[in-house]
């Protein structure tokens, strides 16, 4: 079963195409690696597949929810925007008690809950000081919690690691894992490329709109093997799969599409 799946999903601002023609079919469970240059359309299909833009054409549907019956969807998703939406003027307990109100769980089960989040992005400390004290980090990972609290099936991550130190990134790579093994799945969004590697099992990478390459990190990474042999990186078939000629540097990137 696919826990996001999208046809021919599109996306004009007036003259500019943001998202043109996508088709994702994520099955469950999986760490889904979605990567692309600055402006290449990565927020914009996420805005779409969490209801919250309405796609110009096309269709998708997210944990079995069409993505425009936002009331079905929002029990389903979790969303780490790239700008987290938190209130200055509340503690971060606050901030999660009211999320966990919006999302209708049950006090006892959101106190729990809360609690133990925070203890696990080592937020514990903090939890009754003001966000608008918070660092960065401290917000991020707060904006963390508060995507997952209602265990969603599909969480959506924008840049989840931003901001944040190596101890405190590696706990939140470490949680994106054990909720992916959990059966969650985790469609991230992020311009740190050894993140995908290491935790995606498979990786889509956007140009200009567009899907131009896809398919497990190892497999990306064996196909630009072949056209040139030598240690490859994720980032090596990033930067040819994204080439404004990727035809010179790496084969037509349709290649890696179809391949995968
Ligand atoms: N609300 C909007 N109005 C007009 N144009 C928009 C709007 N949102 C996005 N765009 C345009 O759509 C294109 C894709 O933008 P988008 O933010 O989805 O890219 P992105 O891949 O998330 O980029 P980044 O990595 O920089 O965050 C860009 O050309 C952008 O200028």
């Amino acid at each position: 079963m696919h826990s996001i799946s999208a046809t021919d999903l599109t996306k004009r601002y007036g003259d500019t195409v943001a998202v043109d023609g996508l088709d994702l079919a994520v099955p469950d469970g999986v760490v889904y690696g979605f990567l692309g240059p600055n402006g290449a359309g990565k927020s914009t299909t996420m805005r779409m597949l969490t209801g919250l833009t309405a796609p110009t054409s096309g269709t998708a549907t997210v944990g079995g929810a069409d993505t425009r019956d936002r009331p079905a969807l929002i029990d389903t998703i979790g969303y780490l925007p790239e700008e987290p939406p938190l209130h200055d003027e509340l503690t971060g307990r606050e901030q999660l008690t009211y999320a966990a109100g919006l999302r209708d769980l049950p006090d006892g089960v959101a106190r729990e809950r809360i609690a133990d989040l925070l203890d696990r992005v080592d937020l514990a400390e903090d939890a009754d000081t003001r966000i608008d004290a918070y660092s960065k980090g401290m917000r991020q990972k707060a904006a963390f919690v508060q995507a997952t609290l209602h265990d969603p099936d599909v969480l959506f991550l924008d840049e989840p690691t931003s901001g944040l130190d190596p101890r405190a990134a590696r706990s939140i790579r470490e949680f994106i894992d054990s909720l992916a093994d959990g059966g969650t799945t985790v469609f991230l969004s992020t311009h740190i490329l050894p993140v995908v590697d290491e935790h995606a099992d498979t990786v889509g990478v956007l140009y200009d709109g567009r899907l131009v390459a896809e398919g497990a990190p190892a497999d990306l990474k064996r196909r630009a093997d072949d056209a040139e042999p030598g240690d490859r990186t994720l980032e090596d078939v990033f930067l040819e799969v994204t080439a404004e000629d990727p035809a010179s540097d790496a084969g037509e990137p349709t290649d890696a599409t179809e391949a995968a």
